[in-house]
């Protein structure tokens, strides 16, 4: 690619990123937050009528929700050396802080009489920008609903450097809090999140004043900053950790998450996923699903950092997903792909999220879960169709309210007529405190009226409060209990509400011969003004909605007979057993041909089978670049996002490196043979120029452990250099018990301090062409 071409595909990246960012600009909300009062008479009504606590923890409830929430983070743990990380994150920051207490104190104080009018910002909050997991769809306007459009409340965007772009919070009096006040100034220790497995859950409360003045708070947050983007931890509301948990999710389920972005628990879908390391391609899959397009793209950053070949994202509204196809790899027969998990986190008025979205304290209404109740209904009943018998469904919002929580969940369970039913969870997680779900709840409108029944509702109001919305005498029967509602108080969490469904047969609207008919007429109507809901009459589905053609970054997957095979095959001798055709290219020409990526079978069944019916956003990961050199037999080098899956294949090419080595490349730009142990440079030697994967196997002694570290690179005529990724390399350098900040900042003086002939303009002598943009963190 010439270079003008090359600038050109930098500049339209950039525009269609600016793009994105003003959008969302102009989406967040434009009240700071810390003029926000954390109050609304409204709402404590609202739900101390409800009764969603006992009246004796009201007060220990709404106190709970006034505050800030702490920031959470699970590291994870599919992969190899998630033990290393814990032991060195409890060794590197949490020993310290644990002792760090009064030396914080004092600082804090003493800003505190600096800085009495600012607002109390903690961690949580710093991070919870860059956490996207759980920015609910709040805030939906009467009118707005109907056409479907929502409006998010929460900062949704990220800091490109994960840094803060804080919500302020506020006393609970509206007074903004000051800095020093006794709570902020303390240094809680981090809290492990009992109910989460292998202790690898966390939760931090600490002010960014005490992140200012305490350098091991510094550090862990840019180190959380920085193995977030390397995919080694994923910063995450601890509550919407739970339902991918109660999925119970094994390598070979086909997973749908039906309203995906940004994918926090999608990406922890896939953690799952891929739970044994010793198969980088299980026979399982997870498709990623959201309405909004922009999100959709979110997403596609968030999943990217886990490097799995098992996904697909899409761009659909749920309530309409198509019905696919899939082939029986056994009978080789086309047949209805039915999943066996479905995730229905559907958008909700969001305000379980108030600690972390103090703006929701001022946009809160009692009309939104009305407005939401019917996509609710709508999302989970199409979820419902698609989900195979014996499969599992969870339904969850971070909401308290009972109209888009247990009324959805009844109103389906009677609709399904015993098809669907609760699964009784409360031996799974059993450190997770959760109140039992509802058996009745009354509605009120926005003017403030209240229903107990159907039959109390006027007329003129009887078109938007439908009777779903309303709790029945069979709610014992139906085992309501079983849903769980998290509420804040009792582990110091945000809001959230779960349900689990198992499907124990065919829907009764669903024939078995057609049960995944297109956006049937059920899920596309259910709960809308005029109908019924429990004794819709059985209809056939509806007519068939075509996406021909549409598809936004197209694939194409090599033929058996694809021309360069061969010469790849050869050159790193990959193993007969690879399937060459589970390789595509995103065009068939031009610039995007020179990127290869690998997707699993079973991902390549689904979009094989379904390609003019999917509004596909992204699939595959990177597994080989294109890197043309004269002395090169080669034109691709392998690329670090697609090693992990095609290294069991690839038998040529590859060198084991030591500690040592890995440091020298990782820390140096392109380090001369001679500076590499001598085993190595003995062994660089023997190899001809090209793309070569070298693997060290750490053995970390502080857990007993041994992971291997894979890092794809090119041999060059005198030196070698590694294309692994800003944050990975970090992450690397970290195992192996150097600190990156300090090792790359000694690695550039000593590129610019010197002068004598190891380092010169030899020091780039052949990088392959395009290759130095593989490291930077955006290609990550
Ligand atoms: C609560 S958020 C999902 C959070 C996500 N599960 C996570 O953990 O990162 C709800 C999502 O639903 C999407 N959404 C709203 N209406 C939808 C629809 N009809 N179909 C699909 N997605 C929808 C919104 O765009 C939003 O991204």
């Amino acid at each position: 690619m010439g270079k003008a071409a090359k600038r050109k595909m930098k500049e339209q990246r950039r525009a269609k990123k600016a793009q994105i960012d003003a959008k969302y600009a102009t989406e967040r909300p434009q009240k700071p937050y810390k003029d926000t009062v954390r109050e609304n008479a409204v709402f404590e009504n609202y739900y101390k009528q409800q009764g969603i606590v006992g009246t004796d923890e009201w007060e220990d409830f709404l106190a709970c929700v006034r505050e800030p929430l702490p920031a959470a983070f699970r590291v994870t743990g599919s992969k190899s050396q998630a033990e290393q990380l814990l032991h060195l994150i409890q060794n590197n920051f949490f020993s310290q802080l644990n002792t760090t207490t009064s030396k914080g104190e004092e600082d804090t104080k003493e800003l505190a009489t600096e800085e009495t009018s600012t607002t109390s910002v903690s961690l949580s909050q710093t991070l919870q920008n860059t956490d996207l997991a759980d920015v609910k769809e709040v805030g939906v306007s009467e009118a707005s609903e109907s056409n479907g459009s929502v409006k998010a409340a929460g900062d949704a965007i990220p800091d490109t450097d994960g840094a803060a772009v804080a919500n302020g919070s506020t006393a609970a009096n509206g007074s903004t809090a000051a800095a020093g006040d006794t709570k902020s100034s303390e240094l809680k220790p981090p809290t492990c999140l009992k109910w989460y497995p292998d202790g690898l859950a966390w939760q931090l409360e600490y002010s960014r004043v005490s992140i200012r003045q305490n350098n091991t708070l510094k550090k862990l947050h840019s180190f959380l900053v920085s193995e977030s983007e390397s995919g080694n931890i994923s910063r995450q509301e601890a509550v919407s950790m739970i339902p991918p948990l109660l999925m119970d999710i094994k390598s070979h389920h086909k997973i749908l998450d039906m309203c995906a972005a940004p994918g926090s628990k999608t990406a922890q879908i896939i953690e799952y996923l891929h739970a044994d390391s010793a198969d980088p391609m299980p026979e399982g899959f997870v498709i990623g699903n959201d309405v909004d397009n922009k999100r959709c793209y979110l997403m596609v950053h968030q999943i990217k950092r886990l490097q799995s070949p098992n996904f697909m994202i899409v761009n659909h509204d749920a309530t309409r997903l198509p019905s696919l196809t899939y082939t029986n790899e056994k009978t080789g027969s086309t047949e209805p792909l039915l999943f066996d998990r479905v995730l229905c986190d559907v958008p909700c008025s969001g305000d379980g999220t108030l600690r972390k979205n103090p703006e929701v304290w001022r946009t809160w209404g009692p009309g939104h879960a009305i407005n939401l109740h019917s996509v609710q209904n709508r999302v989970l009943s199409r979820g419902l169709e698609l989900l195979a018998v014996g499969g599992r469904l969870v339904y969850s919002t971070c909401s308290f309210n009972p109209i888009e929580n247990e009324a959805v969940i009844a109103n389906m369970i009677k609709k399904c007529e015993g098809a669907i039913h609760l699964v009784d969870c409360s031996q799974q997680l059993p450190d997770l405190k959760r109140a039992s779900g509802m058996k009745s709840w009354k509605v009120q409108t926005k003017n403030g009226d209240w229903f107990s029944s159907f039959e109390e509702v006027p007329e003129n109001k009887r078109s938007w409060v439908r009777p779903s919305m309303f709790p029945t005498d069979d709610m014992e029967s139906l085992n309501i209990h079983r849903c769980m509602r998290i509420v804040p108080h009792h582990q110091n969490t945000g809001g959230f509400f779960i349900a689990v469904l198992e499907k124990t047969s065919h829907l009764p609207w669903q024939s078995p011969k057609v049960e995944v008919s297109e956006a049937s007429t059920e899920s596309a109507q259910a709960d809308q003004p005029g109908s019924t809901t429990v004794d819709k009459a059985k209809e056939p589905p509806t007519k068939k909605v075509k996406y021909a053609g549409f598809r936004e970054d197209p694939f194409f997957y090599f033929e058996a007979d694809n021309s360069q095979w061969p010469s790849i095959k050869e050159f790193y001798k990959f193993e007969d057993s690879f399937d060459h055709t589970q390789l595509m290219v995103r065009s068939k020409e031009g610039e995007k041909k020179r990127n290869i990526y690998v997707s699993s079978k079973s991902i390549k069944n689904v979009a094989k089978n379904n390609e003019n019916k999917i509004k596909y956003i992204n699939t595959g990961v990177k597994v080989l670049a294109r890197s043309e050199h004269e002395m090169c037999k080669c034109s691709y080098r392998l690329v670090q996002d697609g090693i992990s899956s095609v290294d069991q294949f690839v038998h040529g090419r590859r060198m084991n490196i030591e500690k040592a080595d890995v440091i020298e490349l990782l820390t140096q730009e392109n380090p001369f043979f001679s500076r590499l142990t001598p085993n190595t440079q003995s062994n660089m030697l023997k190899m001809d120029m090209g793309g070569l994967v070298m693997r060290y196997l750490h053995n970390d002694s502080n857990t007993g452990t041994e992971s291997p570290i894979l890092m794809t690179g090119w041999r060059g005529k005198t030196s070698c250099r590694v294309y692994v990724p800003k944050f990975e390399r970090h992450h690397i350098l970290r195992l192996c018990g150097v600190d990156p900040d300090k090792a790359l900042i000694d690695a550039e003086w000593a590129i610019k301090g010197k002068t004598g002939p190891e380092i010169t303009a030899a020091d780039v002598e052949d990088p392959p062409k395009d290759g130095v943009e593989e490291v930077t963190a955006t290609d990550s």
